[in-house]
């Protein structure tokens, strides 16, 4: 007999996708491509490693992938963003039949699903861009899944996305509908810009902590403290990373300090900067990123501009509240940017549902994401939430502090900085951008608007002849 869903691709994501759905009692059809001598029967060598596959109908020949899965298909590519979905769906197109469901579960560019979405609709065959987070591990125990495309079609694939998603504290599936298009991979790919600032903040708090003298173990135990008042899965793994030895050593000691990206920081940076989001700290961690790959460039510039004998007045405590405010500013601005795309796309997506989603199974669950669901109950911005006014204030002073020392003694605080920088800007009722007006006004007479007319006229002033 047919199975219900077909799986495609059969990589480390792909895997974990299929013996979660297996482990949910779900009759799966496995594709993975037959390249010789380099991938050669991916799908029945994988079927016979696990038991839970044991039912499961293992392909390399897309025809007879196809012709196994029940009418209407659905099938879910897990296979590299780019132009390789356009290839598989090429590939697939002759055998599918109208009404037939495809699902892009990888890392794709909004844009991009919104055209494969419009182009397999004339074709009569449905396409859900579906964000999931959560690597390896939360792909087969439960990752957060973010469909996003038509609502009917979403409904037939629902079961079966609800089944292998994370379940939140209420035993809830971290899987909702997000709305129409590409919206569930913008949301995919704005995740994906927090966590890029999460990470980052990491990683300068580990920097300030050594350069007060602590090895990792000490870090580890530090961050470990955390845990009970902020605590995130992006804490808790880098405090495993920090205690891993390699030999008498530690492993971050042997780690090369150039930072990798494939794509979706970067994409999240053109989003924000095409839409008009001052999203400052997912820019700034990812140009961190490109900063750390110049390591050959940095070794000499290092040379000429370090000064010795600085030293930190700081403690971790100082460092943790620091943090905490850095932490509220980056939620802010990646919530921002959804909310303004899905005013700009009208797509309707609810933050609060978006937050509980991403309470459980992906990358950025953590404590504060869990407060957020709440929040956004009552507020879509949270710096409009009295008690988060509250805890920003609180927390304030000490950031100002972090990050004064931070620079004072050349230590590299990009992403702690931009937080403070980004609400001393973004909290002043009267800026500097009168100048900015000014001076486009000067030299290519782009106009600006009086504060004395509230008509909202636009001036022009023959600067050069006063
Ligand atoms: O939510 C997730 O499960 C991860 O974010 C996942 O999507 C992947 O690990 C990223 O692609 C990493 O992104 P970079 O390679 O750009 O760091």
């Amino acid at each position: 007999n047919k199975s219900e869903f077909g799986l495609f691709g059969l990589g480390v994501m792909g895997k974990s996708l299929s013996r979660n759905l297996a482990n949910n009692g779900v009759k799966l059809s496995l594709f993975n491509r037959h390249i010789a001598g380099k991938e050669e029967n991916i799908a029945l060598n994988f079927k016979k490693e696990f038991p839970e596959l044991a039912t499961a109908l293992p392909f390399d020949d897309i025809a007879a992938f196809v012709n196994s899965i029940q009418q209407p298909r659905k099938i879910m590519l897990m296979v590299n963003a780019g132009k390789t979905i356009d290839l598989v769906i090429e590939n697939l197109l002759p055998y599918l039949t109208k009404g037939d469901i495809l699902i892009d579960g990888g890392n794709s560019n909004y844009n991009k699903t919104k055209e494969r979405h419009d182009y397999l609709k004339s074709k009569n065959i449905y396409f859900i861009g579906a964000g999931v987070s959560g690597g390896e591990e939360g792909a087969l125990r439960g990752p957060s899944i973010m469909p996003g495309g038509n609502e009917e079609t979403y409904k037939k694939i629902q079961p079966f996305l609800e089944k292998i998603a994370a379940k939140d504290e209420n035993k809830l599936p971290c899987c909702s509908y997000i709305g129409p298009e590409g919206s569930g991979h913008f949301v995919k790919m704005v995740h994906n810009g927090i966590e890029y600032a999460e990470m980052q903040l990491l990683a300068e708090v580990f920097t300030l902590l050594k350069n007060l003298g602590k090895n990792p173990d000490e870090i580890a135990a530090i961050l470990e403290s955390w845990k009970a008042i902020e605590n995130s899965y992006l804490l808790e793994i880098t405090i495993d990373i920090l205690r891993k030895k390699d030999g008498e050593d530690w492993l971050i000691h042997k780690i090369m300090d150039k930072a990798g990206n494939k794509g979706t920081g970067n994409w999240t940076t053109i989003a924000t900067a095409q839409l008009g989001i001052p999203s400052t700290m997912v820019a700034s961690s990812l140009f961190a990123r490109y900063i750390s790959f110049f390591k050959e460039e940095r070794i000499t510039v290092s040379t000429y501009f370090n000064t010795n004998d600085l030293s930190l007045n700081l403690n971790s405590e100082e460092i943790l509240k620091a943090y905490q405010f850095a932490r509220i500013i980056n939620h802010y601005q990646g919530f921002k940017l959804i909310k303004e795309a899905s005013n700009r796309n009208n797509w309707n997506i609810n933050l609060s549902e978006l937050a509980r989603i991403w309470t459980n199974g992906c990358i950025i669950r953590s404590d504060l994401m869990t407060s957020l669901v709440t929040t956004f109950k009552t507020v879509d911005n949270i710096l409009h939430e009295p008690e988060i006014i509250e805890k920003l204030q609180a927390l304030k002073p000490f950031i100002k502090k972090v990050v004064t020392e931070g620079i004072v003694n050349e230590v590299a605080v990009p992403t702690l900085t931009d937080a403070i920088s980004f609400l001393n800007s973004f909290s002043k009722a009267t800026s500097s951008a009168n100048i900015i007006q000014a001076q486009r006004d000067y030299f290519g007479a782009h106009t600006y608007q009086r504060t004395d007319d509230t008509s909202g006229k636009f001036y022009h002033t023959h600067w050069a002849k006063n």
